[in-house]
Order: structure tokens, then sequence, then C-alpha cells
């Protein structure tokens, strides 16, 4: 590993209100420009990780830097303009502006981040030209996959160091999936870290670097994508945790 992580976790715990932890002590550290894959079963605990990142979940115990700078007690607004950009599963673009005044709002709260402005915005419409062509068009009217695009498009304007993306193949069909990872595979191209968060076990792990299986808030086992790929996820996946 190069010497400063795009990401470092350390002994994250979090939760819900008063309720026990659900993020229970991960730690791992991510390579610049990888594409990291967080996989598990249902309820393991894989979007609460990535809302406890991106801030929005309070940390109860634990450390998370973005290329050195610790940003554990830090906003979620703080967080973006520290380098770190989160795609939420849902709700991630406004349906009734159109693909350019999406494109303008992203941008309107990250005065003072560098590299935000005209020059990453054509970067941006480079890697998704589809959208360029489109700007008219009202978010709403989009298909899935064109909102998924959208959505990467709009956290990617602020020229951010990881790019969080909670379950981007959710509700797509298996066409579009691919394209997305594609897509996904043309932002790490780019220079951006990806962290991914998918229930599609084989279509994150074809793109992957690296992979982790998380059961019950905790890194059950961290590899290569292919080492993952190869592992015997069932029993993973099924196992009973105390
Ligand atoms: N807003 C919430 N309030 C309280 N508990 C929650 C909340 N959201 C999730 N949880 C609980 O946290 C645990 C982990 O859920 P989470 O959605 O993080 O898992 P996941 O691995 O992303 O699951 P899935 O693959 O089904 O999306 C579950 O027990 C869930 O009930």
């Amino acid at each position: 590993m190069s010497a400063i992580p795009a990401l470092s976790v350390s002994g994250l715990r979090a939760g819900y209100g008063r309720g026990d932890d659900i993020v229970r002590g991960i730690t791992l550290d991510q390579a610049p420009e990888t594409i990291l894959a967080v996989i598990g079963p249902n309820g393991s605990g894989k979007s609460s990780f990535v809302k406890t990142l991106a801030g929005l979940l309070d940390i109860r115990q634990g450390r998370v830097s973005v290329t050195g700078t610790d940003v554990t007690s830090e906003t979620p607004a703080r967080r973006v303009a520290a380098g770190m950009a989160y795609v939420p599963q849902e709700a991630n673009v406004f349906p009734s502006l159109t693909i350019g005044e999406n494109l303008k709002l992203a941008t309107e709260f990250l005065r003072g981040r560098a590299g935000v402005g005209p020059e990453q915005r054509e970067k941006v419409l480079a890697l998704f030209p589809e959208l360029g062509a489109r700007l008219k068009t009202r978010a709403g009217d989009l298909s899935g996959g064109q909102r998924q695009m959208l959505a990467f498009a709009s956290a990617l304007l602020a020229n951010p160091e990881v790019l969080l993306l909670d379950e981007p193949s959710a509700g797509l069909s298996p066409k579009i999936v691919g394209q997305t990872m594609e897509a996904i595979v043309r932002v790490r191209a780019a220079g951006v870290t990806v962290l991914l968060v998918e229930q599609n076990v084989a279509a994150a792990l074809e793109i992957a670097d690296e992979a982790v299986v998380l059961v019950a808030g905790q890194v059950s086992l961290r590899d290569t994508a292919p080492a993952v790929r190869a592992a015997d996820l069932g029993d993973m996946f099924f196992a009973k945790v105390a």
C-alpha cells in the first residue's frame, strides 16, 4: 500500500439512537484509486457502515480519515469538503429538476473545496457523455440506470478522493447493472477511490480490486476480489453469529 491510504477506518462503532451497536469495530485501510467492495448478508450493517463514513450516523467509537485527514468529528458537509462524497441508495437526485439543474445544485454548497468548478464539470461530463447530451431532461424522466449516472456525476463534481456508493445496482436490470459497473470502473480510472456497498456480489466482485465481507457489523473476511470470489461465502453469509 502507498504511504497514505485514501480511506482509513479504525475501530469504528456506530448505531441508531439508544440501540445496540450495528457497526461493531470495523478497521480497514483502502489504497488510493482502488475499488473496495463491501458485501455481506441482509442486515449485516453495510448501509449503516457507509452512512457512518458519510457522517449520517454518529460515531460511538473509532476514527475515520480521508487521505490522512481525520474527519471523525466532522459534519457530512465538511466530509465532502475533505474529499469524501456519498451517493445514497435512494433519493439521490432531484426528480423535478433537469440534469443541468441537478448538476448546478450539486456544486452550490461546495465553495472552498479545491478543484470544484467548470473544469471539473467538463471532466465529469466527459465520463458520462449521455448526461451532457440531455441537460434539459428532467431527472424524473430518466431510466433507473441514467438516474444512477446523474447521482454519480453530481457526487463527482465535488472532486472527491473517495466516493462512497450504497448499492448502486438496486432495482436495475442485469444489462443496466453491467453498464453501471462499467461507469464505476471509469470513475476509478479517473483517479477516484471507490467504496462500493453491493447486494449484487457477482457484479461487485467483477470490478473490485479487493472486498470485505461484513457479518453482523464486523469484517469477517478481507481479501482480493478473486480470493473472495473463491471463498465459501454461503457459509459466511448464513452462519449464525453470536
Ligand atoms: N434507521 C434505522 N433505525 C434503527 N435501526 C436501523 C435503521 N436502519 C437500519 N437499522 C438496523 O441496522 C441493521 C443493519 O441494517 P443495514 O441496512 O445497515 O444492513 P445492510 O447490510 O445494508 O442490509 P441490506 O443489504 O438489507 O440493505 C439492521 O438490523 C437494521 O434493522
